[in-house]
């Protein structure tokens, strides 16, 4: 946001979101519902997802693989978006989950996603959370460190089983992407050193019972926009594979992980066709499973959050105030992110406009959607909508400042139903309890 990029213009923001349109006096209209209708309907801020984009993006990256005869299995990172509805359209489009929690691992089962398609990815899991993952028997635990490999053998052979495994592996590759949500650096948390991994394969594969060793996954970061490092991070992995068969042992599984990103502003964005060729031309030729993790790239174009705005203040900066904050979007005050902003209303002249700065009613000066952008005019009372919200939106948004949380809207087609209700402040303060001792000392 600090950039000085220009800013694409408007009429570029809809050529990158063909799922938006302006239709005369209906306005800003997404897969053919007009989104003031629902501002208006459901109140603000709101967030709407479309389940015609998912599946329209579930499709194409199936395709993409298709199209390279690459059979890979899908499976969705919940942490983008887990409402349960979300899940569901891609269970049916046939996408397994990439689950990081015991939470996430029960909403994936609960949205009919079967137990052998869910990976279990995440850095820190309790034993309860892989007592749960062995119970299920779910298709693939992705293993962080020797200690949480120990862990889970003695945990698979207490309870009579035997948990199917990956190792995950740190290539000590730069993603290229924000330092914040880059993974695969040495000094970074995640996987297994890459160098120690033949010999911990070697013995995991020889001496543990608890577990049965299948393969190998990586994840280098997320909003990935060049190859480079996905072609780097799959050669290391294609490398160690082949080390691996040399001594004899067993491979018959590599999860590619997620990280696909999009144009959330200028970025040119590589299309699926890419992730595709490179998984193709790096790992096509060793005959294993292949599985992807995408997240970001299937739910973020998919929805957008509604707001309204509360005042325009002329300060030293003109401020259109919004009813939505960082407590609901956050990734802008996290990650300095950039979000197109689009009024609800079709504006006169897509080229005419104020220079803002768009921020929320929270009280902090991170609290920016958009800095000296140039919008078309805005006033009290007007409706915008916040583009490619519909990952690390939701989930990532909270109750700072006593907000609760904003209701959800799912369209497809000509139906629209609220997935999530807006949270009461009643149903706030219900969650929190005065001791008896300290209400009557
Ligand atoms: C292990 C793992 N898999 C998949 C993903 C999904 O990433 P993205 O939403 O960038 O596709 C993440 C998040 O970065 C992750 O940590
Ligand atoms: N929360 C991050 C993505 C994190 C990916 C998790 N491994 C974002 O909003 O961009």
């Amino acid at each position: 946001m600090t950039s000085t990029r220009p800013d694409p213009t408007l009429q570029s923001l809809l050529n990158s979101h063909p799922n938006l349109s302006y239709e005369g006096s209906k306005g800003l209209v997404m897969e053919g519902t007009p989104l003031a209708d629902l501002a208006r309907q459901h109140g603000t801020p709101c967030w709407v997802i479309s389940a015609d984009t998912l599946r329209r993006r579930a499709r194409a990256l199936k395709d993409a693989f298709e199209a390279k005869n690459l059979p890979v299995h899908c499976h969705f990172a919940v942490k983008a978006q887990d409402h349960q509805a979300c899940l569901t359209v891609l269970a049916q489009c046939g996408f397994g989950a990439d689950v990081v929690s015991g939470g996430e691992l029960r909403r994936a089962l609960a949205a009919g996603i079967r137990a052998q398609d869910i990976v279990f990815s995440g850095i820190g899991k309790t034993d309860e959370e892989l007592e749960l993952a062995i119970h299920h028997q779910i298709g693939q635990i992705n293993v962080e460190s020797v200690e949480e490999l120990h862990r889970l053998d003695a945990l698979a052979r207490k309870l009579e089983r035997r948990a199917r495994i990956a190792f995950r592996v740190n290539p000590d590759i730069d993603a290229q992407t924000h330092s914040k949500i880059t993974t695969g650096r040495a000094e970074d948390k995640f996987g297994i050193a890459h160098d120690t991994v033949p010999a911990l394969y070697r013995k995991t594969q020889t001496d543990m019972t608890g577990v049965e060793l299948i393969g190998l996954a990586v994840h280098l970061g997320s909003q990935m926009v060049t190859e480079a490092p996905f072609r780097r991070g799959y050669e290391r992995i294609a490398s160690l594979v082949r080390t691996l068969r040399a001594d004899g042992l067993h491979v018959s599984d590599i999860d590619c992980g997620g990280g696909l990103g999009i144009a959330y502003r200028d970025e040119k964005a590589p299309p699926p066709s890419m992730l595709a060729e490179v998984i193709a031309e790096t790992l096509g030729d060793l005959n294993v499973q292949l599985h992807v993790e995408p997240g970001r790239w299937l739910a973020a174009p998919s929805g957008v959050l509604l707001a309204r705005v509360i005042d325009v203040k002329e300060a030293a900066r003109r401020f259109v105030i919004i009813d939505a904050g960082m407590n609901e979007l956050v990734r802008p005050a996290m990650y300095d992110s950039w979000h197109g902003i689009l009024p609800l209303h079709t504006p006169e002249d897509t080229t005419a406009g104020d220079v803002v700065d768009v921020v929320g009613p929270i009280c902090e000066s991170s609290d920016i959607f958009a800095r000296q952008r140039r919008l078309p005019s805005l006033k009290k009372g007007d409706l915008v909508a916040l583009l490619d919200a519909g990952a690390y939106g939701t989930v990532m948004s909270s109750t700072y400042n006593s907000r609760p949380l904003a209701a959800q809207i799912m369209i497809d087609g000509d139906r629209q139903a609220v997935i999530r209700r807006r949270q009461t402040l009643d149903e706030l303060l219900a969650q929190e309890a005065v001791p008896d001792w300290l209400a009557h000392p």
